[in-house]
């Protein structure tokens, strides 16, 4: 091996910095694998300096790009300040030079963004990078429900896994331990196509990967001999930290969609919290929640997505519970309540520029059920995107229940 992978972040907001710093420590730690700079891309805009001596001895009291901040003081002032970021976590706004040469390229932003970030990429660039993408969230177009790992695939022809978990980032970015689930099943090394051609031909991603109503047509290049092999070892490498624990599945369907899912259940659990109801009704609306999470997987992804995701890995259940109690989709939905005001409203107000991912991921998925005639199935669903559109109040949940009951029977 000759070739060390250079990484690239793309996204810098929240998770997007937090997990930038993550992977500027793993691979200052292991330069035999990885060149020690991580460029980060930035979608850059003008930021006030905050009024503290240090920071303005550097930046000055004017706005500055923040892109220049982060790469003069080492913090992220907008989207993660008092957080300390490696001096090799590089910040740069030009997406086409940030993924130039990049062999692992992981995607952090929010979901409403990446399509067309995707599009400004020239692949040419990567023809045969590995992505993963830490976006929670789906795409719905025209009755198929695809998942964001599917979409940089299909986008820019190279294999994307997932990662997912329960991770609050500013909890992580303080380096309070968690865990976390990294979905990949990439071909391997020695992976011959069927005709036994050699490993320098495209190879077509496994089927089984692809959700049900999504046919897969994407081939892929193999990553050349002379870098390290990505495999569940190389990603530990650059995903672990003491304080951020990996587990490497290969059900990379189940970890996409656990994240995305969980995030209606955690409105509705806002919803519950803000009408003032305690923890039993917010177990009610999770327990419920976990039900149609599994059954959304069972219908549209047969083959792909392993149950066990869900029940077993921070992917699911954890995240689920993390994103119930503390996240920005509950507390916004809590607010809401209290205030009376819609959470759309509190995302302008209340969250200095951060983006929720529950809200979009509500109305996409409803607006999957609707075309495909099973919104029946899935009432806590249905129930939230109803709440958003000011159709119903957090009042109704008991028919909820009720409803989820009749599908449940046994
Ligand atoms: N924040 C968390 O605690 C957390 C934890 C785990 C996973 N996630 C997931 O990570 C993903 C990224 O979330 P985040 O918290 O880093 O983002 P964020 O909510 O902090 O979003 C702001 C980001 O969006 C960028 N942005 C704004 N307008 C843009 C545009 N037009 N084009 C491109 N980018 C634009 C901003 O520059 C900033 O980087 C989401 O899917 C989220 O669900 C978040
Ligand atoms: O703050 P939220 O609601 O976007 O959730 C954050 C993470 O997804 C929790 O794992």
């Amino acid at each position: 091996m000759s070739q060390k992978h250079k990484v690239v972040v793309i996204g810098s907001g929240n998770w997007g910095s937090t997990i930038g710093k993550i992977l500027a420590e793993n691979t200052r730690e292991h330069s035999e694998l990885f060149e020690e700079n991580v460029s980060m891309w930035v979608f850059d805009e003008d930021v006030d300096v905050p009024d503290d001596k240090t920071l303005r001895d550097q930046l000055g009291d004017k706005p500055v790009k923040l892109t220049h901040a982060i790469n003069t003081v080492h913090q992220n002032l907008k989207y993660l300040p008092g957080i300390k970021l490696p001096v090799n976590l590089i910040a740069n706004p030009d997406l086409q030079d940030t993924v130039k040469g990049a062999s692992i390229l992981v995607f952090n932003l929010p979901h409403q963004f990446i399509s067309k970030t995707l599009d400004q990429i020239d692949h040419q660039h990567l023809p045969y990078a590995r992505g993963i993408s830490c976006i929670k969230g789906v795409d719905v177009a025209d009755g198929t429900v695809t998942l964001y790992s599917e979409m940089i695939m299909e986008k820019l022809g190279i294999y994307c896994g997932s990662l997912s978990g329960a991770n609050i980032a500013p909890e992580v970015a303080a380096e309070n331990l968690c865990e976390t689930t990294i979905g990949y099943d990439g071909p391997p090394m020695d992976y011959k196509q069927p005709d036994g051609s050699p490993q320098d031909n495209l190879i077509k991603v496994d089927e089984q990967r692809q959700s049900k109503s999504k046919p897969s047509h994407v081939k892929l290049h193999p990553v050349p001999q002379t870098y390290p092999h990505v495999d569940s070892g190389l990603l530990k490498k650059l995903f672990s930290r003491p304080y951020f624990n990996v587990n490497v599945v290969r059900d990379v369907s189940g970890v996409a969609l656990g994240g995305a899912l969980k995030n209606i259940i955690a409105l509705a659990a806002g919803f519950v919290t803000g009408k003032g109801w305690g923890e039993n009704t917010k177990a009610a609306v999770i327990r419920i929640g976990v039900l149609e999470m599994v059954r959304f997987g069972r219908i549209w992804f047969p083959q792909s997505v392993d149950e066990r995701t869900f029940t077993e890995e921070s992917a699911g259940i954890a995240d689920l519970v993390t994103s119930a109690s503390a996240g920005r989709n509950f507390r916004s939905a809590c607010h809401a309540v209290e205030k009376g005001v819609s959470v759309d409203e509190i995302e302008k107000t209340e969250l200095g520029g951060q983006k929720l991912q529950g809200t979009s991921t509500t109305r996409a998925v409803y607006e999957f059920l609707e075309k495909q005639g099973q919104r029946e199935q899935f009432p806590l669903f249905v129930f939230v995107y109803d709440i958003l559109e000011g159709r119903t109040t957090i009042d109704s949940l008991p028919e909820v229940l009720d409803k989820e009951s009749k599908i449940k029977a046994y």
